[in-house]
């Protein structure tokens, strides 16, 4: 389930606060982001101009028009300006009792400007006893809650934390991001009843924590949906948003201090690519590789095997050589089975690997003496392609293996599907022609190509290159073969 995540919140233009950092940050955390705006605020990284609040009833009818339509699965409230909004939020909340209700007490921005009312304080505290599950202030807002003056180490955190955990009978997440002379940045998650499960992760070193408790609060109420305990919401949400800060310097968003990185590791794992359709993939290699597949049809091997003209000494040739050929060729397929990822394509490239080794040998056994089937000495372009294909087992990669394996299904069916119309009952070559011109052998061929155009869509885009680049060369190495007999040059 994608969780339904409403940040109730002011806005920053430059998107590193308010609304616009909440939606990042859900989106991160995998919800599905909503927001109502309590108050527009012109603001950049370097403070805040002015602030422009709706009418109490037109953020009303903003909150009822999400809460008339979408069942929300968590609200996290921002920035509330003054008592009447804050009681606005309250009432609202009240009367729909979301799930999960995480406040960040929003007082003063890390420029110094005020975002609350001095005399809103005690309507937030009410709200935060009224509605909230979780609160989570930094050390000056924690201050002002507990009514005394800010902490100035940890120890003072986590006894303030605890006063008003007991007193407004609600979980506190305490803060350490202002405790700046602390090597590290320390979370504290106090229950009513005194319990403290903290968090600790290394500082990083960057002036850019613009809009960190916005992201922080709205990235815990996502995750509360997901993972059902606050403890574990707190300390993904704690190991993200260090990972984010750490990127933060990549942005060069505003000359104060900048955001962070919302995205940072999820691009830098995933990527920002939309994944290609698995046949876009395979026609744009088809289409790469056109010049070398006309070279093939242009080859005078391949011609005279399809008007039946080709000296029998050059097929035999061609026949010892593939014989050898299609019992490595077997082994690739098998490995490729080997390491498929699902049961079904391990069967078919095991079905494959078997084809290779018996049906198609023999097709060869009509040609040559049985005795004779494995008596060729290895040829150049033979060596060659065999040694390509098994690199590619050598190295490991599925995909990249299948990439290498795909040009002998798909161009012997091109090849063969055009011949097949030459073929005749006096055809000397007539059993060849009919092989790879078959039905059974499209069939085959259609199911490799979808395969492992599959395995490209899914794969990296660095996977996928090296797919092409060894389809590629395989359609070469195809040539080559095809080449070889009648000793034409070796390169297009
Ligand atoms: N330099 C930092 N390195 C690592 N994590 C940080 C850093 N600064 C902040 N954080 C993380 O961000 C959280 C919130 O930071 P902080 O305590 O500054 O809250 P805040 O003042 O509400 O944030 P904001 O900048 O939005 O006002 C911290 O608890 C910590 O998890
Ligand atoms: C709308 C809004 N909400 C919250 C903050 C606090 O964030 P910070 O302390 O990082 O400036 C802000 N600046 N603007």
């Amino acid at each position: 389930m994608i969780p339904r995540v409403l940040s109730i919140a002011g806005t920053d233009p430059t998107g590193g606060a308010g609304v616009q950092a909440d939606l990042k940050s859900i989106a991160a955390q995998g919800g599905y982001g909503m927001a109502v705006v309590t108050a527009l605020v012109a603001q950049n990284t370097r403070g805040v101009r002015a602030v422009h609040r709706p009418p109490d009833d037109f953020l009303r009818a903003q909150l009822d028009a999400v809460g008339d339509d979408v069942v929300v699965d968590a609200v996290k409230v921002g920035m509330l300006a003054d008592a009447d909004l804050v009681r606005t939020v309250h009432d609202w909340l009240a009367a729909h009792r979301p799930p999960v209700v995480v406040v960040d007490p929003v007082m003063v921005a890390t420029s110094g400007d005020r975002l609350l009312d001095a005399e809103a304080v005690d309507a937030l505290r009410e709200l935060v006893r009224g509605v909230a599950d979780l609160v989570t202030p930094n050390v000056p807002e924690l201050a002002v809650l507990a009514g005394g003056p800010p902490a100035t180490d940890w120890a003072g955190v986590l006894a303030q934390a605890r006063e008003v955990a007991a007193g407004l009978g609600v979980r506190v997440l305490a803060k350490g991001g202002h405790l700046v002379d602390d090597p590290v940045v320390r979370d504290a998650l106090v229950d009513p009843d005194g319990t403290v499960v903290e968090t600790v992760g290394a500082r990083v070193e960057t002036p850019h924590t613009h809009g960190t408790g916005c992201s922080l609060s709205s990235a815990v109420a996502t995750l509360r949906c997901a993972r059902g305990s606050w403890p574990d919401a707190v300390a993904e949400a704690t190991r993200w948003l260090r990972e984010s800060v750490a990127a933060a310097d990549d942005l060069h968003v505003g000359t104060g201090r900048g955001p962070v990185s919302h995205f940072a590791g999820l691009w830098a794992r995933g990527g920002t690519e939309t994944p290609p359709a698995a046949a876009e993939v395979t026609e744009g290699w088809w289409r790469e590789t056109a010049p070398v597949r006309a070279a093939i049809d242009a080859l005078p091997f391949v011609r005279a095997l399809g008007d039946g003209s080709l000296d029998r000494r050059a097929f035999d040739d061609y026949v010892g050589q593939d014989a050898l050929y299609l019992r490595e060729f077997a082994r690739a397929l098998a490995a490729a089975s080997a390491t498929a990822p699902t049961a079904a394509e391990q069967a078919f490239w095991a079905a494959a690997a078997e084809g290779a080794v018996a049906t198609e040998l023999q097709l060869h056994g009509g040609f040559l003496p049985p005795a004779e089937l494995f008596d060729a000495t290895p040829g150049p372009a033979l060596t060659a392609y065999v040694d390509h294909l098994l690199a590619a087992v050598a190295r490991g990669s599925h995909e990249v293996l299948v990439a290498a394996l795909l040009p002998c299904f798909w161009v012997y069916e091109d090849v063969g599907s055009r011949l097949l119309p030459q073929a005749h009952d006096g055809h000397p070559y007539a059993a060849w022609l009919r092989t790879y011109g078959d039905q059974a052998f499209a069939a085959t061929t259609a199911e490799a190509v979808r395969l492992v155009g599959e395995a490209a869509a899914r794969a990296r885009p660095e996977v996928r290159e090296r797919m092409r680049a060894a389809f590629a060369a395989s359609v070469e190495h195809e040539r080559r073969f095809f080449a070889a007999p009648l000793g034409a040059a070796t390169t297009t």
